[in-house]
């Protein structure tokens, strides 16, 4: 992966996302329309902000008639994010546009370079109680073949990005070229660099999973978490902190600032068999971002970034952050031995099988 020199890392504290966008328009055939892209992604997301932060929380929160592809009721607040940010993107000249909130793909303009997937409102079941939440978008180039905008595979990804609606509003990007992240800062309306070149540590000390579902886990799952949970006595050999706020964009903020691991898995209950999150317009770009910034992204099994979608709204489980973590999951899903020693309470806590 190719690294900024620090550098300039270090004299670009307050670049705009402007002239971020501006410098980057210039280095690729399709970078003009990538960059173009983003600014009308943080223009929405501006307006989305006001949105949350001026409304009233619990009728941003109240539901619609209606329910999304994957058959989840939607809250007023996704149903408005998603008009604002096809609104802001019907400028351009985009090939497709996917969105949790839209059963089909839209094609927009043949004559485009770009497709672009959209989870406008992630996080959304926190609306109503003032959490974090956030917005999720992956680039892609267009293909010759329209039908198979949103069937590439993960590493196709031009650009990918969050925005977390939360203390601060931020916009973490990749443009393939490491992670960034822009703050907005509210007198002058615009973005502004707070961080470049982020980097997940190898190794962490925190992880984040919904625990509710642990007796619906697969044994590799639960024997990850229960060498996390044993902490020093097992073989891990060293305590973990465990977090989970039910929003992606604020764990995977989480992960990109301090290290972590996040865990959605999938599970026994009806419908979980994938997982909970969606490929396209959560899974790709967080591996992208993740990735971008030195940590892992896997199903357990698989690299996501590898994976194209069936479907537009296929789920897939989501393992993503430190290496060393992630890569741990992935060997617990290859050896059944190893998962067998470590629900052996004996041998893990004597460090009998420890690695
Ligand atoms: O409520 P659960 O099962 O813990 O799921 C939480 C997950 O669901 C999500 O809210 C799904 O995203 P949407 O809100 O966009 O549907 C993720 O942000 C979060 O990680
Ligand atoms: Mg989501
Ligand atoms: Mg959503």
């Amino acid at each position: 992966m190719r690294r900024r020199q620090r550098g300039w890392t270090q004299m670009t504290g307050q670049l705009s996302l402007d002239d971020h966008l501006q410098r980057y328009s210039e280095t690729a055939p399709h970078a003009l329309a990538v960059a173009g892209a983003v600014d009308a992604i943080a223009a929405a997301a501006i307006e989305i902000a006001d949105l949350i932060a001026s409304g009233d929380l619990a009728d941003a929160s109240g539901l619609t008639t209606g329910r999304n592809s994957d058959g989840d009721l939607q809250r007023n607040l996704d149903v408005q994010a998603d008009a604002i940010l096809r609104r802001c993107l019907s400028r351009l000249p985009i090939t497709a546009l996917a969105s949790e909130e839209m059963r089909e793909a839209q094609i927009v303009d043949r004559q485009g370079r770009i497709c672009i997937a959209i989870d406008p409102l992630d996080g959304s079941s926190n609306i109503d109680i003032n959490m974090t939440v956030g917005t999720i978008f992956s680039i892609l180039p267009a293909p010759d073949d329209l039908s198979l905008a949103f069937h590439q595979r993960g590493s196709a990804q031009l650009a990918a990005g969050f925005v977390t609606y939360g203390p601060q509003t931020s916009l973490v990007l990749t443009l393939g070229d490491g992670v960034d992240i822009f703050t907005l800062d509210r007198k002058s309306g615009c973005f502004r660099l707070a961080r470049s070149a982020v980097q997940i540590p190898e190794a962490c000390e925190e992880f984040a999973v919904n625990a509710s579902n642990r007796r619906h886990w697969d044994p590799p799952v639960r024997a990850f978490v229960d060498e996390c949970l044993a902490g020093v006595d097992g073989p891990a050999n060293h305590d973990f902190n465990m977090r989970w706020i039910g929003s992606l964009v604020a764990e995977a903020y989480r992960i990109l600032t301090r290290g972590g691991v996040f865990l959605y898995p999938s599970d026994a209950r009806p419908g979980y068999g994938d997982g909970r999150l969606r490929l396209t317009y959560e899974a790709h770009p967080m591996a992208m971002i993740i990735e971008q910034a030195g940590g892992s992204a896997s199903t357990g099994r698989e690299r996501i970034l590898e994976l194209s979608a069936q479907s537009l709204h296929q789920r897939v489980p989501l393992i993503m952050g430190s290496s060393n973590e992630v890569r741990r999951v992935e060997e617990l899903h290859c050896d059944p031995l190893l998962v067998a020693s470590v629900s052996a309470p004996l041998f893990a806590r004597r460090g009998f099988f420890r690695l």
